[in-house]
């Protein structure tokens, strides 16, 4: 035996009503013995409800609406049931609304509605829609019969909630299924009392009504079939990658449902559940997936929780005073003022300190709560014993929930964790000691940014996102679009993780969409639908879609840009960038991004300010912290100045060198910054500054390599006019080295706190010596690496080598993020 039951969407429309038959045609046709019960028509409950209200307000406008609800029912008679056969259906139908019309008449008269005729008037709703699918059914040569359930379901007179009584219940309905032979189509929601009056089984009453039947006939399982695939993970509105939990104990889904999952509402299921019956949530627009199980022990997981819910809107009440130390009772008196004024409470918490209780309840019940409590504590607010009591607003609650975290550590670490480095606040939180339930309060306008990153952390086998803002789609940036759009494939697949760009800029056009602009059109997206550049407009919107996972990408070599880094640090969004601006400037500008993205739990990430991709910045920052010591640093670090000393020689002239530079993209946006040695005076400013010598620009001293005509260059057309001009000079300095087996160098140097870069020349015996292309080397002397020192050597510059490092960046991102 089998107990089906379908909701409101379910019964709402000619397409629905059809999935349903089919849903029952398999049933019948493999054999089942079912019962089925139908909820009223989506919506129409609260349209009776309304339209009662209307008729005791005297408003006479009730009729139009009822002909509009009676309307709905006929298009199902119309659609479902074979002209010839229509007629008796359209009489029953309007007989009922025919009674209902008498009874909201007479409740226009009176202009009085009890809850006792709310009652009646909603049966309306479940009698309807199950009379109508009952004679569907029959016209399709099923044999059904419509069971009120008014005849099988008995309870006290609490309307509007009415009390089941089992006893009775479960007797009528043995007895009644006994008799019956043919399917039946049992009503949802409405019973009655003793004296045959019409009573509501309150909220989920349709679940209720099929809980209470599954029990009483001892059947195998009760299907509830609704509009969803079943429980998930989280509410899928707000996170695109929740999932169907396949397998889910009683006892979580009590507690999901708790906190606003509203697929099911558990207590309604409770005889059942008390019964072990097994219960599946279904989609009936979905027939085939296999949806949910909620059983009394769940299959085992994979996922150390098993969903994550949320009440959006709550208040915070916090009670606190020294005189609540020890004072046994005060808790006590707390609690039962508030339930004497029906306040419901979601969450409790009190620190061990006893000195002060929170807890939180709904926003409407906020300013009674206030009353109910000063007026309760009245005496101890004025000796003082209470100092105050405050609420707090705009609050929303998450809470995780599952059995695997009972006994299992580390899942409160990775909750608290996950909020820290997205910058999300937590107001209070509560554990309950079943271990079935971890509950946070957090800012409302957080909600959505928690919610994400918590489903991404815990369920790790579904793909997370990482949300990319990036400003600077030129040679580094659009570079490094290409390698993302080339490698979606592989991170989706192999590590779960979505790279997903969220914004982009270029200096004439921006773009954001939460949604994801993607790797692939970027060009024909920003240029159709981008808006005019406006970097302060891109920041505040960045900051206000607060997306969990967000990280701020800046590929311009911009001097304004640098300006935000500290205040999106702040917002707890990370900053990656290949522009050197921000850590050659002033030291202090240095120190306070560094100290602000720890103290925000963010990274700021720049491998690629020195040597591209080259791992220079990560090994110095792994041995500062492993407490080695620098001693000496010397260093080639134009990418662009060595390419050029690699490939100068008699028959080429200089300016073609340079602009081959420029060509395969070893230069700077402006090459004067490369050949002036600018470029890598702020490389050894940084790397000073990296192993805590904390030096300003202007303490690099810098021997020029350029003569004074190039220097003096207004424009990058000029300078290279003025490099032609000084052919000789650059081709005597490279023939002079040559003539005594030297190489050219542009070589930094960091020693004793003074920075220096100079060129000079290098014999065969050099390590710098032999380098090719656009190679950097970076030799280390250490207190560790002291008889030899660590070098790094390799390509410098170029797009694609920092355009990786800059990818590099972001996926360290992304594992710190977990
Ligand atoms: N080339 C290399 O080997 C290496 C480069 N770097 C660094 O990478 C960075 C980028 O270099 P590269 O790609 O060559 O530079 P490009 O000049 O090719 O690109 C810069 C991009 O930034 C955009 N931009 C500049 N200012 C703004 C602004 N205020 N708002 C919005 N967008 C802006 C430009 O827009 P538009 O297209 O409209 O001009 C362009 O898209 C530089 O800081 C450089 O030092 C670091 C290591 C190595
Ligand atoms: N222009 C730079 C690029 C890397 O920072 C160089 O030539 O090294
Ligand atoms: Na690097």
């Amino acid at each position: 035996m089998k107990v089906l039951k379908f909701g409101g969407t379910s019964v709402g429309s000619v397409d629905s009503i059809k999935q349903v038959i089919g849903i029952l045609e398999n049933n019948l046709a493999n054999g089942e013995k079912i019962a089925v019960v139908f909820s009223a028509m989506g919506g129409v409950t609260n349209r009776l409800i309304e339209i009662g209200k209307m008729a005791a307000a005297g408003n006479g406008e009730y009729i139009e609406f009822l002909k509009v609800v009676e309307e709905r029912h006929f298009v199902i008679v119309r659609g479902l049931i074979n002209v010839k056969s229509q007629s008796s259906t359209f009489a029953a139908v309007r007989g009922l609304f025919n009674e209902l019309g008498d009874i909201l008449k007479g409740v226009s008269w009176i202009r009085e509605l009890s809850t006792r005729t709310m009652d009646l008037i909603m049966s309306f709703g479940e009698r309807l829609s199950t009379l109508v699918i009952t004679e569907i059914l029959k016209s399709k040569g099923i044999a059904a019969e419509f069971c009120d359930a008014r005849q099988i379901i008995r309870t006290n007179e609490t309307y509007g909630m009415g009390d089941v009584n089992f006893a009775v219940t479960n007797q009528l309905i043995l007895e009644y299924f006994a008799r019956a032979s043919a399917l039946q189509c049992v009503t949802g929601f409405i019973a009655s009392t003793s004296e045959g009056i019409t009573t509501t089984l309150g909220r989920g009453g349709s679940d209720y009504t099929a809980s209470i039947l599954g029990a009483a006939l001892d059947a195998d399982s009760i299907e509830i079939w609704t509009d969803v695939d079943g429980m998930m993970t989280a509410d899928p509105r707000k996170v695109h990658n929740a999932f169907t939990i396949p397998s889910i104990s009683y006892a979580e889904a009590m507690e999901l449902s708790h906190f606003g999952a509203k697929v099911i509402y558990p207590p309604s299921l409770q005889p059942a559940f008390a019964k072990n019956i097994t219960l599946k949530v279904l989609n009936t627009f979905n027939v085939d997936f296999e949806g949910t199980y909620v059983q009394k022990n769940a299959n085992k997981k994979d996922f150390p929780i098993t969903g994550i819910s949320s009440i959006d809107e709550i208040a915070l009440v916090n009670i606190q005073g020294s005189g609540m130390i020890g004072v046994a009772g005060i808790s006590g008196r707390l609690f039962t003022a508030l339930s004497h004024n029906d306040i419901s409470v979601i969450l409790i918490s009190q620190a061990s300190s006893e000195h002060s209780i929170c807890f939180s309840i709904d926003p409407r019940d906020a300013n009674k709560a206030s009353e109910v409590l000063e007026k309760e504590f009245a005496s101890e607010i004025t000796y003082g014993y209470i100092d105050s009591i405050t609420i707090e607003k705009n609050l929303s609650i998450i809470a995780i929930v599952g059995e695997g975290m009972k006994k299992s550590t580390g899942v409160s670490g990775k909750l608290f964790s996950v909020l820290g480095k997205n910058g999300i606040n937590v107001v209070a939180t509560a554990q309950g000691s079943s271990e079935l339930n971890i509950s946070v309060v957090i800012s409302k306008s957080d909600l959505s940014k928690a919610l994400n990153a918590i489903h991404g952390v815990f369920f790790h086998s579904e793909t997370r996102s990482l949300n990319l803002f990036i400003v600077g789609v030129g040679l580094i940036g659009s570079t490094l679009l290409e390698q993302v759009r080339k490698q979606n494939k592989y991170l989706r697949e192999e590590k779960f993780l979505n790279l997903n760009i969220a914004g982009l800029s270029n200096t004439k056009k921006m773009l954001l969409d939460p949604d994801g602009i993607g790797s692939a059109h970027w060009k024909e997206r920003i240029d159709g639908e981008g808006v005019k550049t406006s970097l302060p407009a891109f920041v505040q919107r960045m900051i206000e879609l607060n997306l969990p996972n967000s990280v701020f990408v800046d590929c311009t070599s911009d001097k304004d840009i640098v300006q935000y880094y500290n205040m999106l640090l702040d917002a707890s969004i990370s900053v990656v960038t290949p522009n050197k601006v921000a850590n050659s400037g002033s030291y202090a500008e240095y120190i306070s991004l560094q100290r602000t993205a720890l103290k925000r739990g963010v990274k700021f990430l720049y491998e690629t300010n020195v040597g591209a991709g080259l791992p220079i910045i990560n090994t110095i920052q792994g041995l500062m912290a492993s407490g080695d010591k620098f001693l000496k640093i010397e260093a080639i670090l134009s990418g662009t100045l060595s390419y050029i000393f690699n490939s100068f020689g008699p028959g080429i002239k200089f300016v073609d060198v340079v602009k081959e530079a420029k060509a395969q993209g070893f230069t700077e946006p402006d090459p004067r910054d490369d050949l002036s040695g600018a470029d890598v005076a702020r490389k050894i400013l940084i790397l000073a500054r990296e192993v805590g010598v904390p030096l300003e620009s202007e303490d690099v001293k810098v021997a020029q390599l350029l003569p004074a005509n190039c220097l003096a260059a207004p424009t990058v057309e000029a300078f290279f006019n003025e490099l032609v001009i000084s052919d000789d000079y650059f081709a005597n300095l490279q023939s002079d080295a040559e003539a005594n087996g030297e190489k050219l160098r542009y070589i930094a140097t960091l020693e004793n706190g003074k920075a220096v870069v100079e060129l000079r020349t290098v014999n065969q015996q050099h390590p710098f010596y032999t380098l090719s292309g656009s190679d950097n080397i970076v030799s280390f002397t250490t207190e560790r690496y002291k008889d030899r020192p660590l070098v790094i050597k390799g390509p410098g510059a170029g797009a694609e080598v920092t355009a990786s490092g800059v990818f590099a960046d972001i996926m360290s991102i992304s594992s710190y993020l977990g």
